[in-house]
């Protein structure tokens, strides 16, 4: 059984009257892609730069692998890179340099850093931007940039503040296969997002956290079984034969409804119980023409657990 990568105990973070991060307890496995959804403002960042030793907690501690964020930051510190949010280039102006002195700092020699900048920069369709000023990259260039230092850096836990913010669709899928490729390779990895098809197609195990607090954990699955009637069954059969016995019989299910010769249920564990529905109508006769199960979104299961939509 894997270890966690990451303990967050009590975690609580204020900036004066703000509580951004309000008692914050989660586990981040060992090899998963954990991601940390919710809105602008909810503490995702607050959250990701505490774990990264940015911030200390107000109150609570954070351990990764072992190790407290409050008593063994410089330890911390070693385990982990991170792709901050807004990218901050620094004195040296160019992807090319920044990337030469972040291979440094991380360990590599001069040859071996030229070479794996080379490789990561290629991979992330960064060369041709290599000796251009950082003023004239555009948005979604220096995400890529952030993104290329923690490939460079290799940590065992990789923390990615919305890596794929205003990045155009086609690279976002590049950026997320990357970002697949580095977990299979043994980096544990965090991503703050606000976006749910990003969470859905990336993330292992998501958390919803909403003004500060968190609201639900656990596979896109069990975020979505957690809504009552959370899959939709629906079956057309050949004739107008669904009556009210049907409907009675089925209401055991969870909500039906019937509109001319389409059955909708509402229901937990559709893929499974929905065979005992065709077993059902079969043994009366009824043939079915068609039947699908539409999961509810995970903008569903956020507005079900915060009351709130996810992107006003
Ligand atoms: N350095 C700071 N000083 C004061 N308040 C802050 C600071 N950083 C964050 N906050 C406040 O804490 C709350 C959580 O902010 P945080 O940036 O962690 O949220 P977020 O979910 O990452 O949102 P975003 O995607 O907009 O960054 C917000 O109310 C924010 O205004």
């Amino acid at each position: 059984m894997p270890g966690n990568a990451v303990e967050i105990r009590g975690f609580t973070k204020r900036f004066g009257e703000t509580v951004a991060v309000d008692n914050l307890t989660l586990d981040i496995y060992d090899g998963e892609i954990f991601g940390l959804l919710g809105p602008n403002g909810s503490g995702k960042t607050t959250t990701l730069l505490t774990i990264a030793t940015v911030y200390k907690p107000s109150s609570g501690d954070i351990l990764v692998y072992g190790h407290s964020v409050v008593r063994e930051d410089y330890v911390v510190r070693k385990l982990i890179g991170i792709a901050f949010q807004e990218p901050k280039a620094m004195w040296v102006d160019k992807p090319w340099d920044l990337l030469i002195w972040h291979a440094k700092i991380s360990g590599y020699s001069s040859s071996d850093a030229r070479r794996v900048v080379r490789e990561v920069m290629e991979e992330l369709g960064l060369w041709e931007h290599r000796n251009k000023y950082f003023y004239q990259l555009s948005g979604g260039t220096r995400k890529k940039v952030e993104l290329a230092k923690v490939l460079i850096q290799k940590p065992r836990l990789a923390i990615l503040d919305e890596p794929t913010a205003q990045v155009d669709v086609i690279t976002k899928h590049v950026l997320w296969d990357i970002i697949k490729k580095m977990r299979k390779q043994g980096t544990t990895i965090i991503i703050a997002t606000n976006d749910m098809f990003e969470a859905e197609k990336v993330c292992e195990r998501i958390g919803i956290i909403y003004k500060g607090r968190l609201r639900k954990v656990g596979s896109i699955e069990e975020l979505k079984d957690a809504i009552p009637g959370g899959d939709i069954v629906e079956i057309s059969v050949e004739e107008d034969v669904l009556g009210e016995a049907v409907l009675k019989d089925l209401s055991v299910y969870g909500r039906v409804e019937v509109s001319g010769n389409v059955l909708r249920v509402y229901m937990n564990k559709g893929e499974e119980k929905s065979l005992e529905i065709l077993e059902y109508l079969r043994k009366r006769g009824i043939s079915v023409k068609r039947i699908m199960i539409k999961e509810p979104t995970l903008d569903d299961v956020f507005m079900y657990v915060t009351g709130a939509k996810l992107r006003e």
